[in-house]
């Protein structure tokens, strides 16, 4: 049977219908964000302050690439600016990406991984930080496409 051959939304592999093109090019936003781990294996989440979009949603550190940056660099920067910390571009692993569509902008995110870095992670804007297991991610709301991210860190990290 084909896997065109079934009815309903989802396809043979439980995948969903991928939604309609919306009819003019989406632009394309291409931020970078890190799954910043300690020795116990907790992640560091960040709460969006009041005013911004999504405001009250926990997301993993990064922001928007500039253009002609290196994601890399680009991640190094956004954390020292967000969090105070430094790290350097050999400390970031590649580990997974999201890919969602935005009422207004496609979001392409590479998700780095890092353990190794310098100073105190400290909320330099507004944020709200918190050092979460992996397993306990879902009592935190996030973004929309940050939702598959959680099983792919729990697969590849652990609980
Ligand atoms: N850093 C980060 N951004 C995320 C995540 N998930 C997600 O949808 N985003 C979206 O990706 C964009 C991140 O860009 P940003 O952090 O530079 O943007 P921002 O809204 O804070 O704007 P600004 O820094 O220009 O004030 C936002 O639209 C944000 O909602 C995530 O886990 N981490």
């Amino acid at each position: 049977m084909a896997a065109t051959d079934t009815a309903g939304d989802e396809d043979l592999y439980g995948c969903a219908a991928a939604p309609a093109l919306p009819a003019g090019p989406a632009k394309l936003l291409l931020v970078v964000a890190v799954a910043l781990l300690d020795v116990d294996n907790r992640v560091l989440i960040a709460k969006r302050p009041e005013g911004k979009a999504m405001a009250g949603l926990w997301e993993f550190p990064g922001g928007k690439v500039a253009p002609g940056e290196r994601p890399e660099a680009a991640l190094v920067r956004e954390l020292h600016e967000e969090l105070g910390i430094d790290t350097s571009t050999s400390c970031l692993a590649p580990a997974t990406f999201a890919s969602h569509a935005y009422p207004d902008f496609h979001l392409l995110m590479p998700v780095y991984v890092c353990r190794q870095w310098r100073g105190t992670p400290t909320p330099r804007e507004g944020q709200e930080l918190a050092w979460v297991r992996i397993s306990k991610l879902r009592d935190y709301p996030m973004p929309p496409a940050d939702l598959p991210l959680i099983a792919m860190l729990r697969d590849m990290i652990g609980g």
